[in-house]
């Protein structure tokens, strides 16, 4: 039996028959069940216009679990569960009248989890829809990101929202913070002293973040022209990340008390002028090449591609924080698609010592390293200092590895997908894992001075080989401070 228990719930899934909801909830959702996490009495109900018959609908869905769930996790009595919790309903969620059969569906004693797999601008309809039917108060709403395109329009969105949900039933995903390797980070910083007291500019001469993808765009191109690379994952996942690094410690786990700290650490981020722009960011877009050996085409070649596009698909750029903890020390950030390896990892990068006693040519190698790998392979590495062994190797350093890789030393056979644990939290009504109004709005303001920056420009993106590292450029914007991406990897 899970040492957890969870309440009851009806879970209304708007957008059931969507990419996200095909390729990541409804697997998520059948992995908790097999987990023994779901309540016998939860309700599963699956919302989408499509008018077609519930049976095919339904067939899609278990299709789609079976397709995106392992083989050796696929047990047929937990299937025949799950889809028994299941009801499907066509709805238009523009549509107040449409509402209606749907409050019959849901049980009055029991909370209510509206999760929209939807366009952003559907949210304010969803909500006032349900507030109307009168489903609000016992009513907990989990909005996808991205919540807009700028701080203007996510601010137009989240007050839609909050118009008829408070912010503590208001559950925005960044499914990054699901990750175990990301929850990790805060065990790392908050439960070793031996990080903490030296987790300053005293100690730490650079940070490096890279979020690096081998796909493309995955038949998304409608969304992500529109998006672009710093929009989907730098004001959003990266920053989040960075924020994790970079907060003091919190006095509790409580959402509240990290989020305040979160946001402390957004609003010390310097801004970067249009003048800074050549020197502090680097945009790029893939052309074609070749992925893990593979042929790929160009983003301009891609499935509904338009010719013309110049959104970026790499962005790399360097972050300062303009505080006591991290005066002179830049965050330099790095994601992009279809890139050499799939690969996000965090390097904090220490200082030398203060005095150094050993053989000059040998000094270039000393680097006390910590490597967070976030995936794959999850697991924290220290890269320290050693002698060589050898009774003819004198006091000749060398530099190794005081690793943890997780699956290995914990003999986990499967780390749980971000989305298991993130629906199990909204089901346990725990915001820890979720970002706050305020969190998206400076996020937004930071990323929203960059875009102006390159509109006021006429900035185009560098191309990059698919395949590749990013552009050339993305080296020169580290070199110049005299530093390189770690491994590249
Ligand atoms: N897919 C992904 O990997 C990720 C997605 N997201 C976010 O998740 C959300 C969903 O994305 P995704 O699944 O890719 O998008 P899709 O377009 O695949 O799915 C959205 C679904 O919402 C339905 N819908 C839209 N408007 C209405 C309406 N008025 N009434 C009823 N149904 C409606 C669409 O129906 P129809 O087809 O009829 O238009 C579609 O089935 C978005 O906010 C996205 O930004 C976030 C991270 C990753
Ligand atoms: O939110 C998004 O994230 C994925 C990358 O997520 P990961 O868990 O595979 O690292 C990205 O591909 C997508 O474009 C973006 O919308």
């Amino acid at each position: 039996m899970p040492a957890i228990s969870v309440d009851a719930t009806t879970f209304a899934l708007f957008g059931a028959l969507g990419d996200l909801a095909l390729r990541k909830l409804f697997p998520a959702l059948y992995q908790l069940d097999r987990a023994g996490l779901l309540h016998g009495g939860t309700k599963l109900l699956a919302l989408s216009r499509d008018p077609g018959d519930p049976q095919t609908h339904m067939a899609t869905i278990e299709q789609a679990i079976r397709r995106y769930v392992p083989d050796a996790d696929i047990d047929e009595a937990v299937m025949a569960r799950f889809l028994g919790r299941m009801q499907y309903l066509t709805i238009d969620f523009r549509r107040r009248e449409d509402f209606v059969p749907l409050v019959q569906m849901v049980a009055p004693e029991m909370p209510l989890i509206a999760y929209f797999a939807t366009p952003a601008s559907v949210y304010g309809s969803i909500c006032e829809n349900l507030a109307h039917a009168g489903l609000a108060e016992q009513t907990r709403v989990v909005l996808e990101k991205p919540i807009g395109h700028d701080l203007a329009s996510s601010r137009v969105i989240n007050d839609a929202v909050a118009e008829f949900f408070p912010e503590s039933r208001i559950y925005r995903i960044d499914h990054y913070l699901g990750k175990e390797t990301v929850q990790n980070l805060i065990a790392l910083r908050f439960a070793n002293s031996l990080f903490e007291t030296q987790w300053n500019q005293h100690h730490i001469s650079h940070v490096e973040i890279t979020v690096a993808e081998t796909v493309g765009i995955e038949g998304r191109w409608g969304y992500f022209d529109q998006a672009g690379q710093l929009r989907d994952m730098i004001q959003n996942h990266l920053l989040q990340l960075l924020c994790l690094i970079a907060m003091d410690p919190p006095s509790d786990l409580t959402a509240d008390s990290i989020r305040d700290e979160k946001v402390k650490v957004l609003k010390a981020l310097a801004p970067i002028t249009p003048e800074m722009l050549s020197q502090r960011v680097v945009r790029g877009q893939y052309a074609s090449g070749s992925v893990n050996g593979k042929a790929v085409p160009g983003y301009l070649e891609e499935e509904n591609s338009n010719a013309e596009s110049s959104t970026e698909t790499f962005v790399a750029l360097r972050a300062d924080i303009c505080n006591w903890r991290w005066s002179g020390v830049p965050f330099y950030l790095r994601t992009g698609k279809r890139m050499a390896q799939k690969v996000s990892q965090i390097v904090i990068h220490f200082k030398e010592p203060p005095f150094y006693i050993f053989a000059p040519e040998q000094r270039s190698l000393i680097s006390n390293r910590l490597i967070i790998r976030l995936q794959p392979d999850e697991g924290i590495a220290l890269q320290v200092m050693t002698k060589e062994q050898g009774l003819d190797k004198g006091m000749h350093l060398r530099s190794g590895p005081l690793q943890l890789n997780f699956s290995e030393t914990y003999k986990r056979s499967r780390i749980p997908d971000a989305y298991e644990r993130l629906l199990l939290e909204v089901m346990q009504g725990n915001q820890n894992l979720f970002v706050r109004k305020d969190e998206i709005e400076y996020a937004w303001k930071w990323c929203d001075q960059l875009i102006d920056g390159w509109n006021r420009l006429g900035d185009t993106p560098k191309l990059y080989p698919a395949g590749s590292w990013g552009p050339v450029a993305s080296i020169a914007l580290i070199t110049r401070d005299g530093r390189s991406w770690y491994g590249d990897l």
